[in-house]
This record gives C-alpha cells, structure tokens and sequence, in this order.
C-alpha cells in the first residue's frame, strides 16, 4: 500500500519544508489544489525537479476544460491530475486521452459521488484510477462512514486511493479495505514533527 502525501493550505516554502521531512517515508507527492491555486503548475515543475523519482499528483480537481487543464499539468511534470467525476463525459475522455498520450495517468475523485452507476460510468469511459474522498468541509460534520467502500464493490478492477481526514486513530479502519494509496495530508502536514508522523504511518501501513 502507498501513502500519498497531500501539500494543501501551506505556503511554497513549508510545503518542500514538509516533503524534504517526510519524503523517506511517501510514495506519492500531492501537491493541493489550493497550493497549485495559489502558486500555479509551477510549483507541480519545481516538486518534479526536486523529487524526480517520486510519483507527482496535481491535485487540479479538474471539472471542465479537461484537455487543456491535464496538459497544463502533465505537461507541467505531475506524474497524475485529478479530474472530477461529476465532469462533463466529454471533460472526462479528453483529460483521459491526454494522459494516453503522455504515458500519464488520470485520478478520477469521487467526492459527492454516491451511486455505485456513477464509478461504474466513469469506469466505462476509461478510467482506471479512482480516489474514494471525504472533503474537506465534509469532515467538518463528521468522517467517512465505513460503509463508504461500498460504492467501489460493482468496480473491482478499479485502482483506488483513499482521502479524507486519514489519521491515526481512522487508518486502521481504511486499510482493512486494501485500498492501492492512502491520502494522507493534515495528519502529516499539520503535526510538529512530520517527517516523525510519517514514519509512524509508514509502519502502520507495513503492520496491518
Ligand atoms: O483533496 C483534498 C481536499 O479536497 C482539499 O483540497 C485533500 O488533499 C485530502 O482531503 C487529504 O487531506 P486531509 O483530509 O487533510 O488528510
């Protein structure tokens, strides 16, 4: 199992701050939505420059204009984008072409996606890559149901990461569902000692 590690809300600065401490212990390195937001797909160029063997994840939550937004950041060295699942078909297939021809990949995330048609549709459309998300403002109001799984079982052949408020106490219940990757990212970023936290997750991960 991988541990992606997810840079969102940081500055430039503490974002290679946090990846020189943890990167020992991550196998894939999620430069946020907000980060590329706020700093552009320079940044997704600066973190494959740095870290040219680790698998880079521009979180672009992509929704539309999908040719375009998966150039600009495969083109800008992510390794993979994200794309909406609720995108347009249309958004889908190009994003998805686009990949085809970089030898790229593309992550469709499925947050607000509650029908298991939904995974089955994008499935369909060529998607091989999924990721099962708890938003950010969803864990305002709680965490992600165990029962949250259940929207992969009629897609089994799909490659799956996990994210959403992932942290110590919540891991254990995630890996039991043998996901590929888990996201990880406040749990990491936000802790005093994260290169420590990723170690400590690196083990649980080994262990169980
Ligand atoms: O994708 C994310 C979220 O939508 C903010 O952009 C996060 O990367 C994902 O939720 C993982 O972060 P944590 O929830 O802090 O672990």
């Amino acid at each position: 199992m991988k541990i992606q590690l997810a840079l969102d809300r940081l500055t430039e600065e503490k974002a290679f701050e946090v990846t020189a401490e943890a990167v020992d212990y991550i196998d894939w390195i999620e430069i946020g939505t907000g980060v590329i937001k706020e700093y552009g797909v320079q940044i997704v160029s600066e973190m494959k420059a740095r870290y040219p063997h680790k698998v880079i994840v521009a979180d672009m939550k992509t929704c539309d204009a999908g040719k375009h937004e998966t150039e600009q950041a495969l083109k800008g060295g992510a390794d993979i984008t994200t794309v909406m699942a609720f995108a347009a078909d249309q958004t889908i297939t190009d994003a998805l072409a686009v990949a085809e021809k970089y030898g790229k990949r593309v992550m469709i995330d499925l947050l607000g996606v509650i029908k298991k048609a939904d995974v089955k549709h994008v499935e369909a459309l060529g998607a091989e890559l999924v990721s099962l998300h708890f938003g950010k403002d969803m864990q305002k109001k709680g965490q992600m149901e165990r029962s949250a799984f259940d929207l992969l079982r009629e897609t089994p052949q799909l490659h799956v990461a996990v994210a959403g408020g992932i942290n110590e106490k919540t891991l254990p219940g995630v890996v039991k569902h043998q996901p590929e990757t888990v996201i990880i990212g406040s749990a990491i970023t936000g802790s005093k000692a994260p290169g420590k936290m990723a170690a400590r997750f690196q083990r649980m991960v080994k262990e169980t």
